[in-house]
């Protein structure tokens, strides 16, 4: 048994709390938001956003970062993205030397184009920090649904305790070093999902819809090899895997929001209608500087910001997609 601090007691922050709880470790849950704080403590049985779910009565919830943080061998990061590096830096006075923090949120810092593992460095440099993705919806994990996930760590045995910690018959997990690799696959295939879910609102049809994610993933791993990234990790459970699950899955918001925004609603409209974070909308203007910082094409990524931020229509985005110039599938394939 484990002594477990969890930041962020959204729908992820949850569902990881329920399963910590099912693994038999001691889970603390900690918001900044009294009202979720409330809400939690009152509908355990009946979670607003996890149907059939149940947050174990042995798990605390808490609104004081000082108690979630102290005597823990393991920090979950689950805030979402724009609030990772504030609730770091409120929590970096409690964190000892060496203490493991594992960020299990999905972005990459707008202002600065830092993964978000990264943001937590700057902000708590005694902590050891580890990444986890993957195809791994939290309503599906919180009802036990088999679900596989990868923990990227510099340390073998950090991303090996991590692994012993949330492993259980339903919830297998593998180990990586490539946390560049996953952190990149984890933020980037929410802007994919977001297209993919305009596809849908569109009309057009499984065919586009595999095209999509196809040369989304060859986008997502331009770039990620570019940054220091691993091809196998784009080809695998934190790359395609999650890919997959968010273009396709009726549990995603990326591909809701994406959705909406092909049956013609504003970007504000649906930002209110999904309420809840929507990650790829932070991410597509961060993704987009780091296409333009490294040099690397994101056609995908390109449309997808004139969409969201632009006013350009969603349909005459699809269309210069496929008009695009005419170029051989990979580059590197070549007859000589
Ligand atoms: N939901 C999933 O299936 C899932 C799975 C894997 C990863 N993730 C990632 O986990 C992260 C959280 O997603 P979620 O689904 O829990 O989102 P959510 O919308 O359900 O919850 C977001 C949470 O962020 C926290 N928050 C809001 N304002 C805050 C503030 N000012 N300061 C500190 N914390 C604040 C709150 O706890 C809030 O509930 C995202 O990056 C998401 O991509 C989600
Ligand atoms: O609901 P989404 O679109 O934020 O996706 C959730 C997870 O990232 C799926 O792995």
């Amino acid at each position: 048994m484990n002594k477990i601090g969890v930041l962020g007691a959204g729908t992820w922050g949850t569902a990881l709390s329920i399963l910590l709880s099912d693994n038999g470790h001691d889970v603390t849950l900690w918001t900044k938001l009294e009202k979720e704080a409330k809400a939690l403590e009152e509908s355990r049985d009946n979670l607003k956003n996890l149907p059939g779910a149940k947050l174990p009565e042995d798990v605390k919830i808490t609104l004081d970062l000082k108690e979630v943080c102290t005597d823990k061998d393991l920090i979950v990061m689950a805030v979402a993205s724009p609030y990772v590096r504030a609730t770091a830096k409120e929590a970096s006075p409690y964190i000892k030397e060496g203490q493991i923090i594992v960020n299990v949120s999905k972005g990459i810092e707008e202002k600065t184009l830092l993964t978000l593992a990264d943001v937590i460095r700057e902000e708590i440099p005694q902590a050891d920090i580890a990444v986890m993705s993957g195809p791994s919806h939290a309503e599906e994990v919180s009802r036990r649904i088999p679900t596989t996930i990868v923990v990227g760590s510099s340390s073998k045995k950090t991303a090996q305790f991590i692994q012993d910690i949330f492993m259980n018959e339903v919830f297998r997990v593998y180990t990586s070093p490539d946390m560049i690799g996953i952190e990149l696959g984890a933020a980037l295939k929410n802007v994919i999902a977001l297209a993919a879910g305009i596809i849908d609102g569109l009309g057009m049809g499984d065919n586009t819809k595999a095209a999509l994610m196809t040369r989304g993933i060859a986008e997502i791993s331009r770039l990620g090899i570019k940054m220091g990234g691993c091809m196998e990790t784009f080809a695998g459970l934190s790359g395609i895997g999650d890919l997959f699950v968010t273009c396709t899955s009726r549990h995603s918001r990326n591909r809701q929001a994406g959705y909406l925004i092909g049956k013609g609603l504003t970007l504000d409209e649906v930002i209110k209608e999904v309420n809840q974070v929507v990650e790829g909308v932070n991410t597509a203007k961060a993704a987009l500087a780091l296409a333009k910082k490294y040099d690397v094409e994101m056609p995908i990524v390109e449309q997808i910001n004139l969409v969201l931020f632009e006013g350009k229509s969603p349909l005459d985005a699809a269309t210069d997609l496929l008009v695009r110039d005419k170029r051989p599938e990979y580059k590197t394939l070549q007859w000589d």
